[in-house]
């Protein structure tokens, strides 16, 4: 057994972990990684990276079918699943060198691939390595979750973590879960020419606004995704190509591969965590503000932290504890500001409360202003110009956003700016955007927010009324 003393011991290379390995490294920090599988996590190997690369591939399909509308002749596309595949492993390979074990030791961080265990509220080991760390951060992501439902057992079934390295092309695609994998998986599915069904417990995209949501769900049933909702998966029977999802109420679907997408548990079974005094609670390890765990001097962050699971989300993370962890200064983890989209065509993208939401906490207070994408001359061009963008606005302040459209994802960044530094409606409003672009649909809605108090509003039109009549 090698004994190992350092600054930080980071446990898991994802997300969160990389992030704060690269960081602390390179402000001077004595950092030890470990890693029990693959460098770079879920969002690189099986998460984020392939989805996105997958849904590139059925974009490309999807535009050969619908280029008529623009003159060009549409086609049937021809499509070769294993080649899509190809291309989805291909994308990864180019950005795993910026998360290797090379890239990492360059900046001097030890990397171990084993995985860590907890011997002692400060000892941690991992294969012949006992590793003692002033302190240590928590970043070991999650996996999906496999439900107890009868007979899941006894058929062959996907998850997030084998289905890109599928590559017979599945004649029928049986998907539980409506949410964003689910639903993400779906539509790139489909559009791959594979028909597709999504069986939803409750309701597709249910956390999300159900009016913005309904937008995205009444495309991908236009495109030909069957989604049935409120259809809890209660048994499932049959075999290889042949497989049975039975309902709470009764329906019966059948599909020749299943995938299960049913959320996510944070992965803490390996880590021993009553050794160290850290407590969990149902979605992870309970962490306070400042993402200390019940053993202060240990961090959890990321998808492990039981919070929002996001990428972005564990990398915002890992800059709060390099605060604390390094310089000794406060830092709390803030979550108004962290935005979210989901990427099917179209894209769904929420900051802050949705409006449902945003009325139980601000009641009275709140103004949405709303602004129909149906009207963004870009996208009339581009007969993509279907959607809609909220801002839930208090005393002028956006507290919320939630856009349906073409590029949601992208047009969130700018109200993630916004909040962030809680700006108000007005430098929205001020902005100059280059016209003709879709980024003119956020100065739409600020302007919608104005509109009423400008154009609707008695005061204003005196006032002109009497300033025309003495001006020159
Ligand atoms: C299909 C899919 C699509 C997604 N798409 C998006 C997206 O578009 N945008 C987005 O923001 N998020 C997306 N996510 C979520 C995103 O992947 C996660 O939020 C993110 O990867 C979390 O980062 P993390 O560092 O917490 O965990 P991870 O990236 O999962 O990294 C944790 C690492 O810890 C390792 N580990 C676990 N236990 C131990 C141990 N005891 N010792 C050592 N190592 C250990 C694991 O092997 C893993 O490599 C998606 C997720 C999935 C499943
Ligand atoms: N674009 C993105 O940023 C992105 C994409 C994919 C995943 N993710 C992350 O990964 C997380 C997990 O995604 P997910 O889609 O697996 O989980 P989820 O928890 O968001 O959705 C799971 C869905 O499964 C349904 N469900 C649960 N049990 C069921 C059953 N027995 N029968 C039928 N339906 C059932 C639930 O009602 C829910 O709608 C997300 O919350 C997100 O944080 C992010």
């Amino acid at each position: 057994m090698e004994d190992i003393k350092c600054d930080l011991l980071v446990i898991g290379a994802g997300s969160g972990g990389l992030s704060v390995a690269a960081g602390a490294s390179q402000m001077g920090a004595s950092v030890v990684l470990l890693e029990g599988h693959e460098m770079g996590g879920d969002c690189l190997n099986f998460g984020c990276v392939p989805s996105k690369a997958l849904i590139a591939s059925a974009k490309a399909a999807h535009s050969q079918q619908t280029s008529g509308q623009y003159g060009v002749a549409d086609q049937v596309p021809q499509v070769d699943y294993a080649a899509a595949k190809a291309h989805v492993k291909d994308v990864i390979a180019q950005i795993a060198p910026v998360d290797s074990q090379e890239r990492f030791e360059g900046f001097g961080v030890r990397v171990i691939r084993e995985y860590g265990v907890f011997v002692s509220p400060r000892v941690v080991e991992a294969g012949e390595h006992r590793i003692t760390a002033r302190r240590v951060i928590v970043a070991t992501g999650s996996s999906p979750l496999v439900p107890p439902i009868p007979g899941l057992e006894s058929v062959p079934f996907l998850t997030n973590e084998t289905l890109f390295d599928l590559t017979e092309t599945p004649e029928h695609l049986l998907i539980i879960g409506g949410g964003p994998i689910g639903m993400e998986m779906a539509q790139a599915h489909q559009r791959l020419g594979i028909r597709t069904t999504v069986v939803e417990g409750a309701k597709a995209l249910g956390r999300d606004d159900p009016e913005m949501a309904a937008i995205v769900l009444e495309n991908l049933r236009a495109e030909g995704v069957e989604i049935a909702e409120d259809a809890m998966a209660k048994s499932i029977s049959g075999e290889a190509g042949q497989i049975a999802v039975e309902t709470q109420d009764g329906r019966s679907f059948t599909g020749s591969h299943l995938l299960v997408a049913v959320g996510r548990k944070a992965n803490v079974e390996r880590l021993n965590l009553d050794a160290a005094g850290i407590e969990t609670t149902k979605t992870g390890i309970k962490v306070d503000s400042t993402l200390k765990t019940t053993n202060r001097r240990v961090y959890a962050i990321g998808d492990v932290a039981g919070g929002a699971q996001f990428t972005h989300v564990a990398g915002y993370q890992a800059g709060v504890i390099i605060r604390s962890a390094l310089f000794g200064l406060p830092a709390k983890a803030r979550t108004d500001h962290i935005p979210y989209a989901t990427y099917t065509d179209p894209e769904l993208a929420q900051i802050g409360p949705t409006e449902a939401e945003a009325r139980a906490i601000y009641g009275d207070k709140l103004t949405v202003a709303r602004f129909e994408i149906d009207h963004n001359d870009r996208l009339i061009a581009e007969r993509k110009a279907k959607g809609l963008i909220k801002a839930m606005v208090v005393k002028g302040r956006p507290v919320g956003v939630s856009i349906a459209g073409p590029q949601a994802g992208e047009l969130i960044n700018l109200w993630a700016l916004v909040i962030a530094n809680k700006l108000k409606m007005g430098a929205v409003a001020g902005m100059v955007s280059p016209y003709p672009t879709v980024g003119e649909i956020n100065k739409r809605a600020a302007g919608a927010y104005f509109s009423p108090q400008l154009f609707d509003n008695p005061k204003v039109k005196r006032v002109v009324g009497f300033v025309q009549r003495w001006l020159p």
